[in-house]
């Protein structure tokens, strides 16, 4: 499967591309939070329309010509900066800042604003099945279990509203390329969604890992 690259970065450029782009692509979140809200003038908007036009020429100059894809340095740090969830380059996502334990627990706080709503002032269940999606598979992962989303069962218990929220999921069970994973959303009041998933190592991920055909027992790294 494309989109996962190898490449040279130092920890150093890593660094500094981190400084560039986090604050850029945290205006332009502000920028899609600004346009749901904002109530200037007929006039005001077209104008800014116009610059923001000129601001979308400018970047298209120079660009990749797909998606961005998972990238890994040399010491298998793994930059998944256009992902939905947790790219770092994604105005689209929130973004979640993982904290991840080899056991396969993982846990966030994180804050979802205007951008993310379904019914009014609450968090469209859409995105609650994303970011669980993302942290199921990211529990899996960080277990070393790494896998596809082969199924995701969503219980949403009570409505989620936006604002700060906070998110865990770990590995409830293991058997060879499987991996079942559980998570939950809370706010502030306790749990709003609870989510299970079965993550499968895919079977190209499978030939890379095992090419003798072995059974999984022994997992491929996982890198983040
Ligand atoms: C991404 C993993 C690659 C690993 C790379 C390594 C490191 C990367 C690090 C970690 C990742 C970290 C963080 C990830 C964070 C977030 C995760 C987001 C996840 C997603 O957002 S991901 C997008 C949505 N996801 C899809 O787009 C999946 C589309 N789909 C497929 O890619 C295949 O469909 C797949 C892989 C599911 C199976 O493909 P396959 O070729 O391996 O299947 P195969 O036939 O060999 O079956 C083998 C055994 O799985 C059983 N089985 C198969 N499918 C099943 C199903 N659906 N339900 C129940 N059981 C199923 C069979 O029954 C058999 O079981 P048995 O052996 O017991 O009979």
């Amino acid at each position: 499967m494309g989109g996962f690259q190898q490449d040279e970065m130092t920890p150093e450029q890593i660094e500094h591309e981190v400084g560039l782009y986090g604050p850029f692509t945290e205006v332009v979140r502000e920028l899609v939070d600004a346009t749901i809200r904002t109530e200037v003038d007929d006039d005001e908007i077209r104008a800014v329309q116009a610059e923001l036009e000129d601001i979308v020429a400018r970047l298209r100059r120079s660009q990749l010509d797909g998606p961005y894809g998972v990238r890994f340095n040399a010491t298998g740090h793994g930059r998944p900066w256009g992902n939905s969830v947790v790219g770092l380059r994604n105005a689209i996502a929130p973004p979640l800042a993982i904290e991840r334990e080899s056991t396969g627990r993982v846990r966030c706080e994180f804050h979802l604003g205007a951008a993310y709503e379904g019914p009014p002032s609450l968090v469209h269940g859409g995105v609650s099945a994303l970011i669980l999606d993302q942290m199921l598979g990211e529990a899996a992962g960080a277990g070393g279990r790494p896998g596809m989303t082969a199924t995701l069962t969503l219980h949403y218990r009570r409505a989620t509203p936006l604002g700060d929220l906070r998110a865990e999921a770990w590995i409830e069970r293991t058997e060879g390329i499987k991996t079942w994973a559980h998570g939950r959303i809370e706010d502030a009041e306790g749990v709003t969604v609870e989510a299970e998933g079965l993550f499968i190592l895919p079977r190209w991920a499978r030939e890379l890992a095992f090419p003798t055909g072995d059974a999984a027992e022994t997992p491929p790294s996982y890198a983040e």
